[in-house]
């Protein structure tokens, strides 16, 4: 650099640090590891399916980005006086099929391009379960552990509003993620209905789905994402004869997917060996109650000191002796030497993209089999889409209603991943992106090619 352009740098960072003095600015993608690896790995999965199915060229390149990364950058007031400035992305992947669709993840390490990844998986979610949107995911970088619940709300009102009408109801609808609820949900729509006037209000609910039951949330939205997880697991044992009454298995992540997914697996007798999260691991080989397991993390926010299990280093998390690993909190867990110490026969994705390229090597060749994500957590967009349904109509449906729906989706999508699978001699993960490749890609020809 020369020094006349050294003093530019000076003088230019100068300006913005006296712009915001006094405040703190949490800049968006100051360094992205995490993210960039995530992109690539999704890209490259994808990738794989491509021979197996016949892509047109055009419909090839537009997957290959998203179609929107719209970003904001909004000051919100702290409750010592100071303003905060944040980055929110709204990633929109593809909408050939119907509304973006997909999640809000408020985390530390949210930058643009896990978001891009995220939001791709979504379009290959809904095109695998025929749901009839398209994918979209959005975040902010930031710990929800250390705002208060007015710092939330006002940060989540101000994204909103800042959104504008890069959302709507026919448009992209967001729903919960990784740090993000019910309550989120509630003042995502709130706000919204107040910056957009219309007569109409109770069809303006379905901006965002995961909403309360009380404020026009669906019965088992919550637990749906662990539900279709656990649909995919009896899927999987009725189609080798294994009996999961009994069946040890290890989770990591013990939030809204983990602790659901949990419960039901409880339910038909499998025994919860060992939970990891972001505050340590556990082990207890006699099992692990999940509903003591929920009431103590809401009360120490983490598994940690949990009085019925033995704490372990998270390295030995891995190695525990079990018959199925559940990986559902973040991306890239399972890496070359995670999946070098499983005992599992079967990994279950309900986290998006826990598996590394290197990790899916190692799991297939000491023959462990996948369920991948776009399958074994589709179970949240599915109950999403019946909570738009419902708003839109103005019904309520049952629990059983809704339950029961949602399984003769996951079933049928399952079933035609596996078929596709045998036929073709690949693995489940290329199987499912080419059954949703080949939709998209129908969808495509038929529509054909603006000039
Ligand atoms: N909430 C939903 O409906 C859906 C969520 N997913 C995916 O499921 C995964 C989990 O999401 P939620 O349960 O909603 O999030 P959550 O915020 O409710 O829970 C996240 C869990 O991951 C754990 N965690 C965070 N960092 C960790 C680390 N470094 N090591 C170990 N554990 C860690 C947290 O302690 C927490 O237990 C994410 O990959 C998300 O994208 C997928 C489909 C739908
Ligand atoms: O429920 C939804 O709309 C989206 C859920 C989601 O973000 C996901 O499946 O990763």
């Amino acid at each position: 650099m020369s020094s006349e352009e050294a003093v530019t740098e000076a003088s230019a960072a100068k300006s913005v640090s006296d712009l915001t003095e006094g405040s703190e600015v949490v800049l968006a993608d100051t360094e992205d590891p995490g993210g960039a690896q995530f992109y690539r790995t999704h890209q490259a999965q994808v990738a794989r399916a491509v021979p197996h199915v016949p892509i047109a060229d055009h419909v090839r390149l537009i997957l290959s980005e998203p179609k929107n990364e719209v970003i904001v950058n909004f000051p919100v007031r702290m409750d010592d006086g100071r303003f905060k400035l944040f980055t929110g992305y709204r990633i929109q992947h593809n909408n050939i099929l119907g509304p973006y669709k997909g999640g809000i993840r408020y985390h530390h390490d949210v930058t643009l391009e896990e978001v891009k990844a995220l939001a791709s998986v979504m379009s290959y979610k809904c095109a695998l379960l025929e749901v009839p949107f398209g994918g979209a995911k959005g975040g902010i970088r930031l710990s929800p552990a250390q705002h208060s619940k007015r710092e939330l709300e006002s940060i989540t009102r101000r994204f909103v509003h800042d959104l504008g009408n890069n959302i709507g109801p026919e448009y992209d609808i967001p729903a919960p993620d990784v740090g993000t609820n019910s309550q989120i949900m509630v003042w995502m729509m709130d706000t919204y209905m107040n910056t957009h006037n219309q007569i109409d209000k109770n069809a303006q609910k379905r901006i965002v789905t995961g909403k309360s039951l009380a404020s026009g949330g669906s019965r088992g939205r919550e637990k749906a994402t662990g539900q279709g997880v656990v649909y995919c697991i009896q899927e999987w044992a009725d189609e080798r004869g294994v009996r999961l009454d009994g069946c040890n298995y290890i989770l990591q992540g013990f939030g809204n997917v983990g602790s659901h997914a949990a419960q039901i697996m409880s339910r038909l007798g499998a025994v919860l060996v060992g939970v990891q999260d972001h505050t340590g691991s556990i082990y207890n080989p006699q099992g692990i109650y999940p509903r003591k397991l929920i009431d103590h993390v809401n009360k120490e926010g983490g598994i940690r000191g949990y009085a019925g299990a033995e704490e372990i280093n998270n390295d030995d998390f891995w190695s525990i002796e079990s018959d199925i690993c559940i990986p559902a909190a973040l991306e890239l867990q399972i890496t070359e030497e995670v999946a070098k110490k499983l005992t599992a026969k079967l990994v279950v994705e309900a986290a998006n993209g826990p598996t590394t390229l290197k990790g899916e090597e190692v799991l297939k060749k000491r023959g462990i089999e996948v369920i991948p994500d776009v399958m074994a957590n589709a179970g949240g967009v599915v109950v999403s889409y019946f909570e738009w349904i419902q708003n839109k109509r103005s019904e309520s449906w049952q629990l059983e209603e809704v339950d029961s729906r949602l399984l003769f989706m996951m079933k049928r999508s399952y079933h035609e991943m596996r078929a596709f699978a045998r036929e073709h001699g690949v693995d489940n993960r290329t199987a499912a992106f080419a059954v949703a490749l080949n939709r998209l890609n129908a969808v495509y020809t038929e529509r054909g090619v603006f000039p």
